[in-house]
């Protein structure tokens, strides 16, 4: 396959450029190192390095050209292209390599810090429940019909996505939900996407390593809304970043707002009845009273809920067909019980890893310990490389709502495990806590099991659906599911020798 320069890149765009315009290119990368013959190199600046640093070694394994944003760069070499922005450029030219796959089917972005891939979920199974041919790129990969691709990141690079996107349109999927996270934004890994409608979750303190602030954070976020033109915009105003970006959003984006609070909305709940493993909520929408019911617990799952009802509406979804979909959900490693019988605590496995995903899931178990008034044991760390304000943060929050905390390491990556931990531990109020700390995770949870009766409630949260273990550059494999299982099973001596 091949294509030409002036098919990829934005005329627009081009700054300079000495090299022909309708020069063949025959492939696409951002990586030096992946480079083949007659490729066209998009030398991008990262977090740890910059790819101009790397054009030459691009040209020299024989890259048709270079693609860069450095006027500097783009003078001191014989086959080069200066654009305004590579990390842009490199968006629409993977689209372009596959002819905008995006155009062709309808795709729905959902941003917030909490909340997409559940919100993801819930529009799968309504387009399946409505017969349409859905696919689905996130955080636990991306997926249509039988296909499954596991994805490194929750927005994958642009090279990465277009191409699924394009496996997508091959299949004739209509419907896609894509997870589009702040860094995905600033890195305009979705700038060739075309996007038919965009959901916004809530905003709370999250990469702030990254961002800065969270006025940068809410305006990373923002961009979804602003620079893509997208025609349908649905936003939780239950969020006060929410309410901002209607308030200074484009008139030529039609606005639809959500409200588990009564606000005034397009979509808003009326009444809430909250059961430990049911939730039944009344709600006004444009066509009428309905009665949603649903497995998934916890308000904020009701917010998630009323984000893919309104998308659902405004798609003119038989809404009988969606109260369906929603009633019996599943989003793996979101409040995932693992079963251990009768006679064992109470466990979930949760994916919170923010503090204000995480105080919401401790307050919803922390209602059903004190009604059963059992105790509420929660194991938990904080990823290393990423931002570390979360921690003590993540800290004074489980120590507040649970009457055992065992912090231990989620994937600690390139960092020292002790070293996040002092950073939780300086946040545990231990006067309200009985307090243990274990780097190693398995032992963690091992000692949950074992400190827990059949009253109490143990919630191991921050990996949920996660596989592996990332320690150092290593990923081993870790199923928080299944060391709960493991842990019961060595603590009823099951397997073991008499
Ligand atoms: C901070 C961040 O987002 N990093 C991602 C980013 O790396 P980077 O921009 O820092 O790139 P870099 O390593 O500095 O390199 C710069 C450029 O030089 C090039 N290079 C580099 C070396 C070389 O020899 N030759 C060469 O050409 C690289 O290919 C790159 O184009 O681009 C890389 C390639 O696309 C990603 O793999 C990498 O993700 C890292 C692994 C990561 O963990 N990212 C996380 C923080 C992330 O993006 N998370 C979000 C948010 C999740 C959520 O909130 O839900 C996500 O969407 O997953
Ligand atoms: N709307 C919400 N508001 C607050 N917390 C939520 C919300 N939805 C889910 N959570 C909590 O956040 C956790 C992660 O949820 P989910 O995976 O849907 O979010 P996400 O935005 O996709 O996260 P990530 O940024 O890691 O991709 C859940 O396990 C739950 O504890
Ligand atoms: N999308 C999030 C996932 C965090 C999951 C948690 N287990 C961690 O490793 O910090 C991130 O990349 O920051
Ligand atoms: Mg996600």
């Amino acid at each position: 396959m091949t294509s030409t320069l002036n098919r990829l890149l934005d005329s627009h765009d081009i700054r300079a450029s000495s090299v022909p315009r309708d020069m063949l290119i025959s492939g696409l990368t951002e990586s030096s190192r992946e480079v083949s013959p007659g490729d066209l190199f998009f030398a991008r600046a990262g977090s740890s390095t910059d790819g101009h640093r790397f054009v030459g070694e691009a040209l020299t394994r024989g890259a048709a050209a270079v693609v860069v944003e450095e006027a500097d760069v783009h003078r001191s070499l014989e086959r080069s292209v200066l654009v305004g922005s590579t990390s842009r450029a490199l968006g629409v030219a993977a689209a372009r390599w596959h002819d905008c796959p995006s155009r062709e089917m309808s795709v729905v972005g959902v941003t917030g810090t909490d909340g997409k891939t559940t919100v993801t979920y819930l529009l799968e199974k309504i387009w399946n429940a409505a017969s349409k041919a859905s696919g689905l790129i996130g955080t636990t990969g991306a997926r249509w019909g039988v296909q499954r691709y596991p994805i490194s990141l929750t927005t994958p690079p642009a090279l990465e996505l277009q191409g699924l996107l394009s496996r997508m349109k091959r299949d004739r999927v209509d419907h896609v939900a894509l997870e589009v996270s702040s860094i995905g934004l600033d890195q305009e890994r979705v700038a060739g996407v075309a996007f038919d409608a965009a959901v916004f979750t809530n905003l709370s303190p999250e990469h702030l390593d990254v961002h800065g602030d969270m006025e940068t954070y809410f305006r990373a976020k923002a961009k979804l809304f602003r620079d893509f033109e997208v025609p349908i915009a649905v936003v939780n105003v239950d969020d006060p970043w929410g309410r901002r970006l209607v308030y200074e959003g484009s008139t030529s984006t039609r606005w639809l707002t959500y409200s588990a609070k009564a606000r005034a909305a397009t979509i808003r709940v009326r009444h809430l009845q909250v059961e430990p493993s049911r939730m039944r909520a009344t709600i006004d929408t444009p066509l009428g009273r309905i009665v949603l019911e649903t497995s998934l617990i916890g308000r904020y799952n009701l917010a998630n809920c009323l984000a893919a009802l309104t998308v659902a509406y405004q798609e003119s979804i038989d809404l009988d067909l969606v109260l369906q979909a929603i009633r019996d959900v599943r989003v793996p490693g979101r409040l995932e019980p693992v079963d251990l019988g009768s006679t064992a605590p109470t466990v979930f496995v949760d994916f919170a890893h923010t503090p204000a995903s995480l105080a919401e899931v401790i307050a919803v178990l922390r209602r059903q310990t004190d009604e059963s008034r059992g105790r509420l044991i929660t194991v938990f760390g904080c990823g290393g490389d990423r931002d570390p304000s979360k921690r003590a943060a993540a800290g004074r929050i489980v120590s507040a709502g649970c009457d055992v905390t065992i912090a231990t390491s989620d994937n600690p990556r390139s960092e020292d495990p002790e070293k996040i931990l002092d950073d939780i531990e300086s946040g545990i109020d231990a006067r309200a806590t009985e307090f243990h700390r274990a780097a190693d995770r398995r032992l963690a949870i091992e000692q949950a099991i074992r400190l827990s009766t059949p009253d109490d409630i143990v919630l191991v949260v921050g990996k949920g659906h996660e596989t592996t273990q990332q320690i150092g550059s290593r990923f081993l494999p870790f199923d928080d599911r299944e060391v709960v299982l493991e842990s019961w099973n060595a603590l009823q001596g099951v397997g073991l020798v008499p």
